[in-house]
């Protein structure tokens, strides 16, 4: 008898040469007698429920993932609030901090800076190559808020891409998970005996803009019908790399648009509640940035077209922002700035530098405080009651991620404000009741964009992502409020309709992508909106 060893791998890509399949039935005797689909899934939330640690739970629904997609799915779509908060923010940072610890099976594509010159190969090697449709692509270099994870970061693009599949219906065989290994400079990993990745620190720009040049290319020649979503790069280079590309490959970075949309989408439904509340005109809104990184300047930039829709022009837009990094408030006369910070400056203040948030605040006088600074706790009790004195119902968004980086927690921000605060984290808080009222806090995360926003562009064979495409998914998002949910106050809608908002979303990029003459799928144009929906959610993948 010849046995015939199976390389340790070859189950998985078998796999991802396949439309998604459940497990094969064993033939008779080799299966329980009494084993049902629907009991069998009741049977996994008893198992996933089961695990004590949120990281056990990660692992549990990695491996019923692999093991059987179609019930992951049909289980992500079913209990999505339950699930997110695991495979996503903020059970995904930890699940990319352990990376190398709990590996247990590959998933997605690794290319290395020692691939350079020959990443063609690299990528060829994928198994769906003609299917392959959307792919979020890290260099690991600043995952959510937690810094420089390296090769860690893999799971980001995995748990990115879980959000398109359950959220938008995309086929999970035409997503490809990319993590790029240029190094990292992060000495804990590169002295861990387990650690995945190349034990080098991270080449420098030049370098690395050689290599993302090659890998664009490839990209586009290996999968001609694929989107790029850039996740999670340093600030520098998220900028970089963006406007390197936006012009040549259908491409977008999701920290900068995707957050940016989000919020922008949040903040027109806060400011409608705030200014019905102060009875002071949408134009009079002043918002404030602690954090002017690639997320901060990215939603200070969206929410320029909330004041420029409201009829203003683009300095007086520029005039409502303020920003704040390390160095406390930004203004030009500070000192030398970078280049992404440069756009915001103040030049209406030129006394010595502003650094306590108090005092900023008591400057700047904002009605909405947005945090993006990755510093937890930033929004002390004194900020919270400050923004409360200032405004009779504030908007108070801390989206730094996961939820140990917030700026303030929901319950702080109730108390300090005595309930009246219009709220978003980017991760998840529990709902408070607040002297007889449940209140509810909105999770302002780019979970709520990136897949209709991916769907769209995908289905309208977009050759490249403009503005009016993401303003187009941001105000989707704005407009999908239900009654009910107005009625309970919400910012953002229940999570559990994400395939709804995802097909209205798409459809509003689409018409975004007809009129800025970006779509290759020209018969779209002559669809009624109606009818161009009804396609949208024809084309989603049911588990
Ligand atoms: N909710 C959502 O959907 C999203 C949330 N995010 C979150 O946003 C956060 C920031 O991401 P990103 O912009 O890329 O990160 P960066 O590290 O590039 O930016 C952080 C910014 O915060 C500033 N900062 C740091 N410490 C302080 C401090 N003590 N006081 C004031 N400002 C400070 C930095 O200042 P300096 O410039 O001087 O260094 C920098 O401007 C992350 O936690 C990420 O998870 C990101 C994308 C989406
Ligand atoms: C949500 C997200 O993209 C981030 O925190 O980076
Ligand atoms: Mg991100």
């Amino acid at each position: 008898m010849t046995i015939v060893l199976t390389p340790y791998w070859s189950n998985g890509v078998q796999r991802l040469k396949m439309a998604p399949q459940p497990p094969p039935k064993p033939p008779h005797g080799l299966a329980p007698p009494t084993l049902d689909d629907d009991i069998h899934a009741q049977r996994c939330m008893a198992q996933f429920r089961g695990k004590d640690k949120d990281i056990e739970k990660y692992i549990y629904l990695s491996a019923l993932k692999e093991r059987d997609p179609p019930m992951f799915y049909r289980l992500a779509l079913r209990h999505m609030s339950e699930f997110t908060p695991i495979i996503y923010t903020p059970t995904v940072g930890q699940a990319c901090q352990e990376y190398s610890k709990n590996y247990r099976h590959p998933e997605g594509i690794f290319v290395s800076i020692k691939d350079k010159g020959k990443i063609r190969s690299v990528l060829r090697s994928w198994p769906k190559l003609e299917d392959a449709r959307i792919s979020v692509v890290t260099d690991g270099s600043r995952i959510l808020g937690l810094g420089d994870l390296g090769i860690n970061g893999m799971p980001i693009s995995i748990g990115k891409l879980s959000l398109y599949i359950a959220g938008a219906g995309i086929r999970p065989h035409s997503t490809i998970p990319i993590c790029l290994d240029l190094g990292t400079n992060t000495q804990k990993y590169l002295d861990d005996p387990l650690y995945l990745g190349l034990r080098k620190k991270r080449v420098p720009t030049a370098e690395m803009t050689e290599f993302m040049d090659e890998f664009m290319y490839e990209m586009s020649q290996a999968f001609p019908k694929l989107l790029v979503q850039f996740e999670d790069f340093s600030t520098d280079h998220a900028f970089l790399y963006l406007e390197r590309y936006r012009n040549q490959y259908p491409v977008f970075n999701d920290d900068i648009q995707g957050t940016g949309a989000v919020v922008l989408s949040g903040f027109i439904n806060a400011a409608r509640l705030s200014s019905q509340a102060s009875g002071r005109p949408l134009s009079s809104h002043r918002i404030l940035f602690f954090g002017a990184g690639s997320a901060g300047v990215g939603v200070a930039m969206q929410l320029m077209s909330f004041f420029t829709l409201e009829g203003m022009t683009e300095e007086e837009a520029r005039s409502r922002i303020y920003l704040i990094d390390s160095q406390g408030l930004i203004y030009a006369s500070r000192g030398p700035l970078a280049e992404h910070k440069e756009y915001f400056a103040r030049t209406d203040y030129s006394g010595p530098p502003i650094t306590d948030l108090i005092d900023i605040l008591e400057y700047v006088k904002p009605t909405a405080l947005m945090g993006l600074s990755t510093m937890s706790g930033a929004f002390t009790m004194e900020a919270i009651q400050t923004m409360a004195a200032l405004n009779p119902l504030p908007i108070i968004f801390p989206l730094s991620n996961p939820v140990k980086l917030s700026e303030c927690t929901f319950e702080d921000a109730v108390r300090g404000t005595d309930g009246k605060v219009l709220f978003a984290s980017g991760s998840p808080f529990p709902e408070i009741e607040w002297k007889g009222k449940m209140l509810y806090p909105g999770q302002g995360n780019n979970m709520y964009i990136f897949p209709g926003l991916g769907l769209g562009a995908i289905i309208a064979r977009c050759s490249s992502v403009s503005d009016s495409m993401v303003e187009a998914s941001s105000l989707g998002l704005a407009n999908s409020l239900t009654a009910d949910e107005k009625a309970k106050g919400l910012l953002y809608p229940v999570i559990e309709r994400i395939r709804e908002i995802s097909g209205d979303i798409a459809v509003q990029v689409i018409r975004a992508a007809q009129a800025a003459g970006v779509d290759h799928h020209t018969d779209l144009r002559s669809k009624s909106d109606a009818e161009l929906l009804a396609f949208v959610n024809g084309r989603m993948w049911n588990p």
